[in-house]
C-alpha cells in the first residue's frame, strides 16, 4: 500500500510580482517499507513535492489535485497540523529551518522526545549520526552538516510513518553520508515510507539503497520505476543523473 500519494497535483506560485506553475499534474506514490529516491535538475520542483507531501507548501503556493496520506485526502490546514510532526516528517533542505532559533538543539530534541515518547533521543541521534557533543549549541552555531543531521534526528523522534528527506547527505563527508543512508534504509525496511531527494545517482547505483526512483523535469514527473530499471533507461536526461564525474 502507498502511505503517501500525490494525485494530479498542480502547484502555482504567485508572489504578487511574478507567478509560475512549479508542479504540473504530478502523480507520485511513496509506498511503505521502501525508499523512493526523487531526482531531477535544480529548480524542477523536488522540494515542492517534499513540501506538498508534508503539508508545508509556502503561503504563496496554490494547489489543485490531491495529497493522500494513508489513503485519505488531506484537505485543510487543521488536518495537516495533526499529521505534521506525527505521522508525517520532513527534513528540509536547510536543516536550520527545522528548529526554533532561541533554544538549543538538545533542548528541542528532548522536548520532542517528551511529547512523542517514541524514539529515545540517543537512538534518534545515533541513527542521524548527530554528534551529541554539540547538543548544547543553538541551531545557528551548528555547521550545515551538523544541523542537517540534527534535523533528521528531530524528524525521527516522533517515528513518522512517512519520512521525507530533502538531500540527506548533501553537506556530509562520504562515510557519514553513507551511514545516514543506512539508517534511512533500516527505517524503511522497518515499515516506513521514505522519500529522499538526491542529486547523487551514482551513489544510488553503487549502494542499491533505494527501491524506487522518480525523475522530474520542469515541474513534471517524467519517469518512475525500480532502482534497477531507471538507471538502465537510454534517455539522455535520465542518464545525466547517473553519469560519474569525468565520464
Ligand atoms: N517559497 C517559494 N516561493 C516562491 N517560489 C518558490 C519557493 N520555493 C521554491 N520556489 C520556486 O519553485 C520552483 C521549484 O523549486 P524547488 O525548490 O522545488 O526546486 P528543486 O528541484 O528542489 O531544486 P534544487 O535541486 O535546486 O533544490 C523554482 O522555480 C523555485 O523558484
Amino acid at each position: 500500500m502507498s502511505m503517501a500519494e500525490l494525485v494530479g497535483l498542480t502547484v502555482h506560485v504567485d508572489t504578487g510580482r511574478w507567478s509560475e506553475t512549479v508542479l504540473e499534474a504530478v502523480d507520485l506514490v511513496v509506498p511503505e517499507g521502501q525508499i523512493t529516491a526523487l531526482l531531477g535538475e535544480s529548480g524542477c520542483g523536488k522540494s515542492m513535492v517534499a513540501a506538498a507531501l508534508t503539508g508545508s507548501l509556502p503561503a504563496v503556493a496554490h494547489s489543485t489535485g490531491e495529497v493522500r496520506i494513508d489513503g485519505a485526502a488531506v484537505r485543510d490546514r487543521r488536518a495537516w497540523q495533526q499529521l505534521r510532526g506525527n505521522t508525517v516528517g520532513l527534513v528540509p533542505q536547510s536543516g536550520v529551518t527545522a528548529f526554533a532559533a532561541d533554544k538549543t538543539v538538545g533542548a528541542q530534541l528532548d522536548e520532542l522526545h517528551r511529547r512523542h515518547q517514541a524514539w529515545s533521543v540517543e537512538d534518534a541521534c545515533a541513527a542521524a549520526q548527530y554528534p551529541t557533543d554539540v547538543f548544547d549549541l543553538y541551531p545557528h552555531q551548528h555547521s550545515s552538516g551538523q544541523i542537517q543531521r540534527a534535523a533528521l534526528a528531530a524528524a525521527l523522534l516522533p517515528a513518522p510513518d512517512l519520512l521525507v528527506v530533502d538531500e540527506p547527505s548533501a553537506s556530509l563527508d562520504p562515510d557519514t553520508g553513507y551511514e545516514v543512508w543506512v539508517s534511512l534504509r533500516k527505517y524503511a525496511t522497518a515499515g516506513a515510507a521514505v522519500l529522499t531527494i538526491t542529486h547523487d545517482g551514482p551513489f544510488l547505483i553503487d549502494t542499491r539503497v533505494a527501491d524506487r526512483m522518480v525523475v522530474m523535469r520542469d515541474g513534471r514527473v517524467v519517469v518512475t520505476g525500480s532502482a534497477t530499471e531507471v538507471p538502465a533507461l537510454a534517455d539522455p536526461y535520465v542518464q545525466g543523473f547517473f553519469r560519474r564525474v569525468g565520464e
